[in-house]
Formats: C-alpha cells, sequence, structure tokens
C-alpha cells in the first residue's frame, strides 16, 4: 500500500511562468524510506513543500497528491494545518528556522503537543522529556529552558526528532537534515532517524546530498535533475547499475566521495 501517491504533478512560479517541476509521478510506500536525490535547484525541496503544502503562494501546482487516499489539495487550510505536525511531519535542514526565535524550547513544543492532543503541560512535558532522553539528549529539562539560538544545530535537530517520535506521524519528510551539522553529529542524527524508523515504522521522504547516508537509511532512491525524475527504485539496484546517465555520474562522484570520507572516518578512530 502507498502512503503517498504523487500523480502528474506541475509545480510552476506564477510571477515568472518558469515551470520548476514537470509532470512528476511517484509514490511512498507504507512503512518504507524514498529518498529524493539530485544537484541543487533540481527541485527536491519544491516536491515535499508541495506534499506539505508550504510553497510561496505565487508557487502553483498541478496534478493530485494523495496522502493515505485522501487529496491534500482538496483539504481546507484548518484541515491542512491539522494534518501537518500529526500526520505529516517535516525535519528541516536548520534546526534554527524550525522553532520561534522569541520563546524557549518548551513553550514551542507545549503549543505544537496542544495542537494535536488534549494533553495538560504536565503530560506533554513527561512526554517530551521521555523522548529527548531517548534521543540521547542530557539535561533535557534544562534544554526545555533555552532558547533555540542557545543550542547547537545537532542539538536542534535531535529535538526534532524527539518531538516526531512523541507525535508519532504516518510520514516525516527530512529535507538534508544532517547537511549544516559536523561529522560527528551527522552521524549521531542519521543513527536516531534510522532509530527512529524502526520504533515507530513511519514512512519517510528523505532528501540528501550525501549518497552514503541515503544508502544507509533509504529503501528506495528517486534522482531527480532540473525538475524531473530521471530514474527511480530500490536503492540496490539504482546504485549498483545507474541507468541514466545522470545517475551514473552521481553514484561514480558522490558514492566514492562519501566511501572515501567514511574509510578515512575510520583510519581515524
Ligand atoms: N520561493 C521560490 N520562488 C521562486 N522559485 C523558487 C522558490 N523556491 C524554489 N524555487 C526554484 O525552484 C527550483 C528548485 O528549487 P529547490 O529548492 O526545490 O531545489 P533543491 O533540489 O531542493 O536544491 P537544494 O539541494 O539546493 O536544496 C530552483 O530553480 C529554485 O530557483
Amino acid at each position: 500500500m502507498n502512503i503517498v501517491e504523487v500523480k502528474h504533478l506541475k509545480v510552476w512560479d506564477a510571477n515568472t511562468d518558469k515551470v520548476i517541476i514537470h509532470n512528476s509521478s511517484f509514490q511512498v510506500k507504507q512503512g518504507s524510506c524514498l529518498a529524493i536525490v539530485g544537484e541543487s535547484g533540481s527541485g527536491k525541496s519544491v516536491t515535499c513543500r508541495s506534499i506539505m503544502r508550504l510553497n510561496k503562494p505565487w508557487i502553483r501546482l498541478s496534478g493530485t497528491i494523495l496522502f493515505k487516499g485522501e487529496d491534500l489539495n482538496q483539504l481546507s487550510e484548518q484541515e491542512m494545518r491539522r494534518r501537518r505536525g500529526k500526520n505529516l511531519c517535516m525535519i528541516l535542514q536548520n534546526g534554527m528556522s524550525a522553532f520561534d526565535p522569541s520563546c524557549v524550547i518548551g513553550v514551542h513544543i507545549r503549543e505544537t503537543l496542544q495542537t494535536h492532543f488534549n494533553w495538560n503541560n504536565r503530560e506533554s512535558e513527561r512526554k517530551i522529556i521521555s523522548a529527548m532522553e531517548s534521543v540521547m539528549l542530557k539535561n533535557p529539562q534544562e534544554i526545555l529552558n533555552q532558547y533555540p539560538h542557545q543550542l547547537s544545530g545537532g542539538m536542534l535537530q535531535r529535538i526534532m526528532i524527539a518531538l516526531a517520535l512523541v507525535l508519532e506521524p504516518d510520514l516525516i519528510i527530512a529535507d538534508e537534515p544532517t547537511t549544516a551539522l559536523d561529522t560527528i553529529s551527522q552521524y549521531e542524527v542519521v543513527e536516531q532517524l534510522i532509530r527512529l524508523r524502526e520504533r515507530m515504522g513511519c514512512s519517510m521522504l528523505f532528501i540528501s546530498h550525501d549518497l552514503g547516508v541515503v544508502q544507509k537509511i533509504a529503501d528506495e532512491v528517486m534522482v531527480m535533475k532540473d525538475g524531473a525524475i530521471v530514474e527511480s527504485g530500490d536503492i540496490r539496484s539504482v546504485f549498483s547499475k545507474p541507468e541514466h546517465t545522470y545517475t551514473q555520474y552521481l553514484v561514480t562522484t558522490r558514492l566514492e566521495l562519501s566511501n572515501h570520507f567514511r574509510k578515512l572516518m575510520q583510519e581515524g578512530t
């Protein structure tokens, strides 16, 4: 069964008439992780934001986006807001942009949880603290009293993962969740994302430039170039026998690069 079915998605900028995504169709299977790879500007983030309905107002789309059989484009903004967080959860590249800079983390989390659950403050806090401990965040109580700018990028990513653990969404969209992090934090965040999937059995859409990470976390991969899907399929077959020239280029350059990097890391430890 597919949790997400995107059919003939076309996205364009109404200000310039520039087409950003050309007639793209793909599915995310229930419980599976689909990675989207491709060069900068190929349309990975716009595709994900189209599912979340978080594109800027001048970015228009046509086609169908079914989530659990329901056409997301037919929902009112209020209905869509209810789906965000509880059903569809997004983990962004930059943790700073995900949290309200004007309030401490605890307030942001409490408000998010109260939008979706009938929990009182103490119950919300108990659940988030337990989730934060499970993603190896030390002194969670202290963290809840801090502002986003007082925390590192890796900590903010882990807080987002902890929040996802509490929200238990059906689909997690992770848009370059490790790009802004140092190597150690990247490794830890990937490990936590893998554990999150194992524990919740949720489906995932995972965008990354790092083919090594993609190989570790994803079941299927879709390769985008200039707003079009050029190749897709099971991760092992795509990476071992890439058919499209662009995928061949990506696999030879990027996979070699990350393998070399991993080897260096292992030698260093
Ligand atoms: N708000 C916007 N207004 C107009 N055009 C946009 C907007 N956001 C994205 N685009 C255009 O859409 C295209 C795809 O952008 P997108 O951010 O999806 O690429 P990407 O593959 O995610 O790249 P990256 O890996 O750098 O994040 C780009 O050409 C970009 O200029």
